[in-house]
């Protein structure tokens, strides 16, 4: 039995969450969720937006799976998804992006994976003012040999596993030259330990273009924190939304399963969002846990679904269903 730490969060995140424990059970995965809080209702309720106690059962469990949290946009507390990666130094963040069957896109047989280095980069919002009457803010980049050294080597040992052929790094190395181009020389040096894989690499704006032109040209992606939040949301619009692409952030000694998407406050409380970007997230944490068999099963189900159910699945991927009736569908077929 696995103790695991579920935060449901904000938005849809109670909706889709039950949807994904429901089907993890009808799987007969054995489980023990250990149910937290954390996000902007929790901090309207307590004051908090993450509670000692929900720090605290990650830290002794090791192991979460999180809905998504809700971040103010302009003011009010800083972002607890990027503050709970920052404190288990849960340094890649993994977003395959794969084409499903039924569901309509300009695009065939897109299957990619992005690292995105989790910690640091622009994307740790360190700012400030520098004068009195907040009309000139400046916000700074961190960029460490250890932490990308850390991610890249993470990207060059999955494709090495999985027996991808090609590995993408993306930067800014003509403007940023000092951070990007730290990125992008570390780079360089880690793809020599690995001869078999071709190592490329593509100016963060031109790659935006090449991923809408020709997705199909890339295998393993891997990039700074800014550009991979932005290119792994692009990456799901390849291939049917983002309802239907999942992630795990993993470090050495700790992993937090969640999907790309955010809260969804456009769609929450109406029972249609999707919950397959979470469960997708959730069969990362089984096989995480080597329990790759349960993970095959649920994947199988829900291509199943897709496939000859299509009425049942939610609006965003061209169903006429729920996240209920989606859930209910996928439930069955593993009982039965
Ligand atoms: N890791 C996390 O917890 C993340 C949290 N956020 C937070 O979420 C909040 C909302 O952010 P947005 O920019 O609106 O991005 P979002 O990802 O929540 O939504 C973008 C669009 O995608 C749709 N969408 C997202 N997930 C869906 C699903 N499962 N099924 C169907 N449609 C889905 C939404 O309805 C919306 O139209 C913000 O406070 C943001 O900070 C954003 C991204 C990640
Ligand atoms: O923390 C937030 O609210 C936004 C974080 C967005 C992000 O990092 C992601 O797409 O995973």
């Amino acid at each position: 039995m696995y103790n695991i730490v579920k935060i449901p969060g904000d938005g849809i995140g109670t909706e889709i969450t039950e949807s994904v424990t429901a089907i993890l059970d009808a799987a007969g995965a054995d489980i023990n969720w250990i149910e937290c809080e954390a996000g902007e209702a929790t901090y309207k309720k307590t004051g908090n937006p993450l509670p000692e106690e929900t720090f605290e059962a990650i830290e002794e469990h090791r192991i979460a799976l999180k809905g998504p949290l809700t971040t103010p946009v302009g003011a009010g507390f800083r972002s607890i998804n990027v503050a709970l990666r920052q404190k288990f130094d849960l340094y890649s963040n993994i977003r395959p992006a794969k084409s499903l069957p039924n569901i309509e896109s300009p695009y065939r047989a897109v299957d990619l994976v992005l690292f995105r280095e989790n910690t640091q980069g622009l994307y740790i919002g360190k700012e400030h003012w520098v004068d009195e009457n907040e009309e000139h803010a400046e916000s700074i980049a961190v960029v460490t040999r250890q932490a990308s050294e850390k991610i890249i080597t993470a990207a060059f040992e999955y494709a090495k596993r999985y027996n991808r052929k090609k590995v993408t790094l993306v930067h800014k190395a003509n403007i940023l030259k000092l951070t990007t181009g730290l990125f992008l020389k570390i780079g360089k040096e880690v793809s020599k330990n690995y001869p078999d894989i071709i190592f490329e690499d593509l100016i963060v704006d031109n790659m935006a273009m090449q991923m809408v032109l020709n997705p199909q040209q890339f295998d393993v992606i891997v990039t700074t924190n800014l550009f991979g939040d932005i290119l792994s949301d692009l990456a799901s619009g390849l291939v049917g939304g983002l309802g239907v692409t999942g992630a795990a952030n993993i470090g050495d000694d700790a992993a937090m399963f969640e999907a790309v998407h955010g809260s969804a406050p456009d769609i929450a409380g109406q029972g249609k969002a999707n919950p397959t970007a979470l469960l997708f997230s959730a069969l990362m944490m089984l096989e995480y846990l080597d329990e790759y068999r349960t993970a095959e099963k649920i994947r199988s189900a829900v291509y199943t679904v897709l496939q000859d159910h299509k009425e049942k699945c939610t609006p965003d991927v061209g169903g006429r269903g729920t996240t209920k009736s989606y859930t209910e569908a996928i439930c069955k077929l593993l009982i039965d």
